[in-house]
């Protein structure tokens, strides 16, 4: 079994209790409520190369990374250095998240806010929706292409906006032909767990024009911003080196600066 095949089995295992507890109906009168979802393309495609800014516990390839005992004060300082986005972890077993972590964050900040986790039912993108999400991760790896198809439509007509992550070429053509308008292209192989930050450089291309492109995973600091940047990403999604460093709202204020460099404008899709 992969490490995908084993995250996702807790997952389903997990959204069987909380399904138990709380019907769809329940999920939906909440999702009615919820303030309407902000437009994460337009924050993507914000100034310069936007920075994704990740709240990250621990992990499979890493395990603890950082207590985060106060998510919400992590994502205002991410706010304050001039984030896009703030990507929340919601999977309880391998990266210590929740959606209690989710609401906390939505009720902090003023941007949109993502869903990071292992969707594979529609229950779940009404939980993003209730909990506060204005975006949701759909994983290509993760899905059979009806699924995958069916999740996209899914998240649009309710308020999100899908980033469809993929790891490889053929992913990208699976994702384009579902419809995605926003594709994460994330170096973490996960059958390895083993960053190689080639793989944007390698995928990315096969990407058309006019689909906000991600690069996801191994962002140490703004140089690996500007080498992706310089390969066609406009938005980097950044979790391990904000949650393990010291100050994360001047580090997410200098990968924002070196995004916004002039010299970065060029190739942009
Ligand atoms: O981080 C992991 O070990 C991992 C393992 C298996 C599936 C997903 C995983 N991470 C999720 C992510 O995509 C990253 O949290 C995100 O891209 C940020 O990456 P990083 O900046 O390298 O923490």
């Amino acid at each position: 079994m992969s490490v995908l095949d084993e995250i996702i089995e807790g997952v389903r295992a997990d959204l069987a209790e909380r399904q138990a507890r709380v019907s769809l109906d329940e999920l939906k009168e909440r999702a009615g409520k919820a303030r309407p979802a902000k437009d994460g393309v337009a924050a993507l495609r914000g100034e310069g190369v936007t920075v994704i800014c990740e709240v990250k516990r621990s992990s499979p390839s890493k395990g603890a990374l950082a207590a985060i005992a106060d998510p919400a004060g992590l994502a205002a300082d991410y706010e304050a250095g001039g984030a896009a986005v703030i990507s929340v972890l919601t999977e309880q077993r391998r990266f210590g998240g929740s959606l209690a972590d989710l609401e906390a964050v939505r009720a902090k900040v003023d941007i949109p806010v993502l869903r990071k986790d292992f969707i594979v039912t529609a229950y779940q993108l009404w939980e993003a929706r209730a909990y506060g999400a204005d975006l949701a991760l759909l994983i290509v790896a993760a899905l059979e292409q009806p699924a995958l198809v069916s999740l996209i439509e899914r998240a649009e007509s309710i308020g999100l906006t899908p980033i469809v992550e993929v790891h490889d070429e053929d992913e990208v053509e699976r994702a384009v032909d579902a419809g995605a308008r926003v594709i994460g292209v994330n170096a973490r192989d996960l059958r390895t767990l083993k960053v190689d930050r080639g793989t944007f450089e390698r995928v990315a291309p096969e990407i058309p024009d006019g689909i906000v492109k991600i690069a996801e995973s191994g962002v140490r600091g703004p140089h690996d911003l500007i080498a992706y940047a310089n390969e066609g990403a406009d938005s980097v999604l950044v979790g391990e080196s904000l949650v393990t460093g010291r100050d994360p709202r001047s580090a997410v204020a200098d990968l924002v600066a070196a995004g916004a460099h002039p010299a970065l404008r060029h190739g942009r899709s």
